[in-house]
């Protein structure tokens, strides 16, 4: 993503760059010199103390001496080397064979096992990662070092603390920056969470049943009980991931064929309070198909307002997630079992103006912003993405991939499209992180929205009905797994529902993303570490010369026309906002940030000018810079719009007339600014 040219642009030395890099080369070559070598015992007493002293350390905020970071102008940010990608895992645990900790070998994936084991000592919690010692899960077995990185937490608990037990798959055994050993977990769904055993109990003794059928199923129905009152107390106490924890751990049971026949209210239930927790997780998937799942269909009064209840939190569902027309069949029916129902009614003027919205692109951008405010930065609005599609950019030169095009005709001024983020996170959010991230590939250091990347990765996981159109977005890594395959639906339901390969996100963040910024859009005083991704813009390709320019209202992104579109012209904005005047800078930002080189007109004749009058250029546009920081055009003295027109007319001298004929003179964009404001002011 493009850093804003303001505060958010991270400074660093170049001192400070090579120690990164060197970090990073000499762990790399010890973890080479170590690949496959018998891993080291270590001594369990020493191994919890040292977890223990560095556990009450980060509880302090002290800075963590494991932990690789750097301090920059915007303070200590996390380094995280990126551009080794593995794949998750893809098979079910059944399909795993037990290891234990003493079978590991250094700096080695472990593929086709599986690892269990106990927490032995704190957490560590830090910034970008948290890590623990664990035990093999039989006693008496050995100790070693387990760490999560980046996505350490779900539904904001740190995953090492949400329990003791823990299934590894496929451990991967490596070093730590420092060169300690450790586990590291890298993919959420390669960490299985081990919850209370007693379900899979029950769930045994319903398939082995036979003369005490009714004791059994009793039993049964008495413990799925128990799990919806643990769960309703879990709710009650807003502790989400317990309360989801145990209705399913619940609907496991009362799902069985034995106990649904006998009691099947009970499923339902269950199903309709998890589907209330689901929306509070934004789980939006889930509690969609839990609410229906609830569904009696009985006419007797009660049962019309438990259902009337589901149909209510089907309609969230699918209006969080954009679904307008199918959250208005279910607030409709909610409407025909309780008539007087007043949030039905709500939702269903939203839902007009929504599908308004989302066919016509008639949007009320006045009353968005006027709703929008620090605590909430979100807009609720559709999206407007009609008017476009994607498709191969067969423009001259290099290949561009696939481009977003018109497909009607946009006057100059109008809105091209109009879209909801996927996921922003903004940066006064607790999710914000941004971390320096060292690519192994290209040696590059560069400040990346992980943040964002960890909110992406945490919506996938929540909704996999999103995971397509995600990672059909362009990033360099192709992503692992089955047949080069990113994502793959998990044969085991209760290891979660879906598999993210974390790398993959990274790379489509790294190359898709934007910093909507806070400023004047409604978002208050957002810090400019913002960052988002819009799914549908993304496609659009960059051109130094553009056709549209983006704007924000909250996380809504506005592609307007700056000139006429016609059906079929590739639409076209420039990744850097307020594109850099300077030739050799904006090339280099878009090849270290994008990892292209621009071939537009502009790019073409800037290519062709002599490097003395480039030199002259950029020294001009630096002196304009300075004056307008300087000077503000609000009443600004005579002499003071004297000088900013000759600086015009200097800088204007540099361009040769006939090559850039049509082209923008962006180097005097600053000065012409501040003179058309000082000009209006007069
Ligand atoms: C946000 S994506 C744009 C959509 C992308 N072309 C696709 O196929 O999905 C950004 C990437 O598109 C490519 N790209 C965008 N503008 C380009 C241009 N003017 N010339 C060459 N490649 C470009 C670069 O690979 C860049 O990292």
């Amino acid at each position: 993503m493009t850093p804003r040219h303001d505060e958010n642009t991270v400074f660093m030395t170049e001192q400070e760059a090579e120690r990164i890099r060197n970090t990073v080369k000499i762990r790399l070559q010890r973890c080479s010199e170590l690949a496959g070598h018998a891993r080291e015992t270590r001594d369990s007493k020493d191994a919890i103390r040292q977890a223990t002293g560095a556990s009450l350390m980060a509880d302090m905020g002290a800075a963590d001496p494991d932990s690789a970071q750097t301090k920059t102008q915007r303070g200590t940010l996390p380094v995280i080397a990126v551009g080794q990608p593995y794949p998750p895992c893809m098979l079910p645990l059944r399909d795993l064979q037990p290891m234990k900790l003493s079978n590991l070998r250094m700096d080695t994936h472990h593929r086709g096992r599986r690892l269990a084991v106990k927490r032995a000592s704190p957490v560590v919690t830090l910034v970008a990662r948290s890590w623990t010692m664990v035990f093999d899960e039989e006693e008496g077995g050995e100790i070693e070092r387990l760490e999560v990185c980046l996505h350490k937490t779900r539904h904001g608990q740190d995953i090492l603390e949400s329990a003791s037990v823990f299934v590894i798959k496929e451990p991967y055994f490596t070093l730590t920056d420092q060169g300690e050993a450790t586990l590291r977990i890298d993919h959420p769904s390669d960490l299985v969470v081990c919850q209370d055993e007693t379900a899979n109990d029950i769930l045994a003794s319903l398939n082995e049943a036979k003369d005490d059928v009714d004791g059994v199923t009793a039993a049964a129905e008495k413990f799925a009980r128990a799990c919806k009152d643990h769960g309703n107390a879990a709710l009650e106490k807003q502790n989400l991931p317990l309360a989801h924890a145990k209705y399913t751990e619940g609907l496991k049971v009362a799902r069985q064929n034995i106990v649904s026949k006998s009691n099947p209210d009970l499923a339902r239930d269950l199903s309709r309070n998890r589907a209330h927790v689901n929306l509070l997780l934004n789980q939006l998937d889930e509690a969609k198909a839990d609410a229906k799942a609830s569904l009696t269909g009985r006419q007797d009064q009660r049962s019309r307002e438990l259902d009337s209840k589901a149909y209510f939190r089907a309609g969230c569902a699918a209006y969080n997630l954009g679904a307008y027309q199918e959250a208005k069949a279910f607030f409709e029916e909610q409407r025909k079992l309780t008539p007087g129902n007043e949030a039905a009614s709500a939702y269903l003027r939203k839902i007009e103006t929504r599908l308004h919205e989302q066919e016509n692109g008639a949007f009320n951008f006045q009353k968005i912003r006027a709703g929008l405010s620090r605590s909430r930065p979100r807009a609720d609005a559709a999206s407007f993405v009609g008017g476009t599609e994607v498709r191969e950019s067969r423009l001259p030169g290099r290949g561009r991939g696939r481009g977003l095009f018109a497909t009607r005709d946009v006057a100059a001024g109008e809105v091209v499209l109009c879209e909801k983020a996927f996921c922003v996170v903004w940066g006064h959010e607790m999710e914000a992180l941004t971390a320096m991230t060292y690519d192994v590939r290209d040696g590059g250091i560069r400040a990346s929205p992980v943040g964002l990347t960890r909110s992406v990765v945490q919506k996938l996981l929540g909704n996999p009905s999103q995971v397509k159109r995600v990672m059909d977005l362009y990033g360099d890594y192709q992503g692992g797994g089955n047949d080069n395959v990113p994502t793959k639906m998990r044969p085991a339901e209760e290891e979660g529902p879906v598999v993210v390969d974390v790398f993959r996100v990274h790379g489509i963040v790294s190359r898709n993303a934007f910093g909507p910024g806070g400023d004047e859009n409604g978002v208050g005083s957002s810090s400019s570490a913002s960052a988002g991704l819009w799914v549908r813009a993304a496609y659009a390709n960059h051109s130094c010369v553009p056709n549209a320019e983006k704007e924000y209202a909250g996380d809504l992104l506005v592609l307007r026309a700056t000139q006429p579109i016609a059906a079929g012209d590739e639409i076209l904005h420039a990744y850097h906002d307020g594109s850099s005047g300077d030739y050799s800078a904006r090339r280099r930002a878009l090849m270290t940030t994008w990892g292209f080189e621009c071939d537009c007109a502009l790019c073409a004749a800037e290519a062709a000018d002599d490097p003395a009058v480039l030199k002259r250029r950029k020294e001009l546009a630096e002196e304009a810079d300075a004056f307008v920081g300087r000077e503000h055009w609000a009443g600004a003295k005579r002499v003071a719009v004297a000088r900013a027109k000759r600086l015009a007319r200097d800088i204007e001298g540099t361009y040769d007339g006939e090559r850039y004929e049509g082209l923008p003179r962006l180097a005097a964009r600053t000065i012409l600014e501040w003179l058309a404001l000082a000009g209006q002011r007069r």
